[in-house]
């Protein structure tokens, strides 16, 4: 019999869209009835846009991903067939209570439904070079800003060219603005950063921590002790940190295992979880990744190649597998049991990773910062975000006034949002 094909778009570039292709290939191969058709979209931002344009023309793939940043988008477009609906309808059981409550209650309703698949979930992390951090005495990462300010300058008068590596592109300012807001228990957003109503406002811009942090930053981007890395400059900062160049970074848990593979010959180096600001006591920072959505408009023989890719990746060996080769962390707790069974934690250069679970569960019982953000077009108002650091890092613009401009142009998109969908409940 013919089999039954099915797209499926993701947004993830680079050495993770291999990864992605490796796991549809494993599913391909795994049985005869189904067959995965994987195609990278680019980024994250891609994948969400050409998914809603394709679903408007009557083009939509079965599964798409979509990110942490675009999950308010994607549920307010009804354009999805939710995921416990469907793996009902094709009769799996699945037990939704599987998964990490931190990743679910990121993208469940207010009622706990899970309307999509988390996938590749992450956080982000300090990754830090020892054999650099040796040379100026240190054994240990950063816990706090302060200290992180005084290691890149030991590191500057070291002879370091590139104490810290970072980008403030659009894509790249999650790591800096939001999850300094989630460790520190701030918040980007009033309403629970959008959990508790579509009328939120951006308000990282009035938290003194933060300021203070950008311009922390800006100082040490004017004494060279962080450097601006990215395409442009012919070497992004994730690449520069294995290469050795730069010696800190911050970016997703999802790279580590990218990292290991690039890493230059002997070089040591390790993770950490975010440094904190000031006294603040640690929170948990928020999940980052993507979750897989089911569109609408597809048959019933669709429907069931999709729900056996998502059984598929469901399975112990597949969460080992592609932890592993990514980084992103198991999203079900039965993945992370059999990740330790296998001793996975335990060897080198994997012990770090499990920084990434403590670092999303930090948080105080009964914390009353926000565990996620849920904001509709959030993906723009980083755009925005990324206009505002690009004006103080590049034009030397005043930094309270940049983050004031780039929250009311955020806000502005947000309002536009809520206008949209003005008659609509937050599910
Ligand atoms: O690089 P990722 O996949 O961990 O995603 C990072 C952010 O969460 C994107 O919103």
């Amino acid at each position: 019999a013919d089999k039954t094909k099915i797209d499926f778009w993701f947004g993830n570039s680079g050495d993770i869209a291999k990864r992605v292709q490796e796991q549809c290939d494993r599913f391909n191969q795994s049985q005869a009835d189904y067959e995965v058709v994987c195609t990278s979209q680019g980024s994250y931002d891609a994948s969400l846009q050409n998914t809603i344009a394709a679903f408007r023309a009557g083009k939509q793939p079965t599964i798409a991903q979509v990110s942490d940043a675009g999950t308010l988008d994607i549920m307010l477009s009804g354009a999805y067939y939710p995921a416990n609906k469907l793996m009902t309808d094709m009769g799996y059981n699945v037990d939704w209570k599987d998964y990490f409550s931190g990743i679910s209650g990121y993208y469940a309703t207010s009622k706990g439904e899970m309307y999509s698949f988390p996938f590749n979930s992450s956080t982000a992390l300090l990754y830090w070079n020892k054999d650099a951090f040796a040379k100026i005495g240190k054994d240990h990462a950063p816990a706090t800003w302060k200290e992180a300010g005084e290691d890149l300058k030991a590191l500057k008068d070291a002879g370091y060219a590139c104490p810290l590596g970072f980008d403030i592109s659009n894509n790249e300012v999650w790591q800096y603005i939001e999850q300094f807001e989630a460790v520190n228990g701030e918040a980007i957003a009033t309403k629970k950063n959008g959990f508790e109503g579509l009328d939120a406002e951006l308000v990282f811009n009035k938290n003194p921590l933060l300021v203070s942090y950008v311009k922390d930053l800006k100082s040490w981007y004017d004494n060279k002790l962080a450097v601006i890395k990215n395409k442009a400059v012919g070497q992004t900062f994730v690449e520069a940190f294995a290469a050795g160049d730069c010696q800190v970074i911050l970016t997703s848990v999802g790279d580590h295992g990218n990292v290991g593979r690039t890493a230059k010959q002997g070089m040591n180096w390790d993770v950490a979880m975010l440094p904190t600001y000031g006294d603040a006591t640690r929170h948990s920072s928020y999940v980052g990744g993507a979750s897989l959505w089911v569109l609408k408009g597809h048959s019933d023989a669709e429907y069931k190649a999709a729900a056996a890719f998502f059984n598929f990746i469901a399975k112990p060996e597949e969460a080992l597998t592609w932890s592993t080769v990514t980084g992103y962390i198991p999203v079900r707790n039965s993945g992370f049991e059999y990740l330790k069974k296998q001793g996975f934690y335990d060897k080198a250069p994997y012990a770090g990773r499990e920084l990434a679970i403590q670092s999303l569960t930090a948080s105080p019982a009964g914390d009353a910062a926000p565990q996620g953000i849920r904001l509709g077009g959030l993906l723009q108002v980083r755009t925005e975000i990324a206009n505002g650091l690009q004006a103080i890092f590049v034009n030397n613009a005043d930094v309270q006034a940049s983050l004031d401009s780039a929250a009311e142009r955020g806000n502005t998109l947000l309002r536009r949002f809520q206008q949209t969908y003005k008659n609509v409940q937050l599910p």
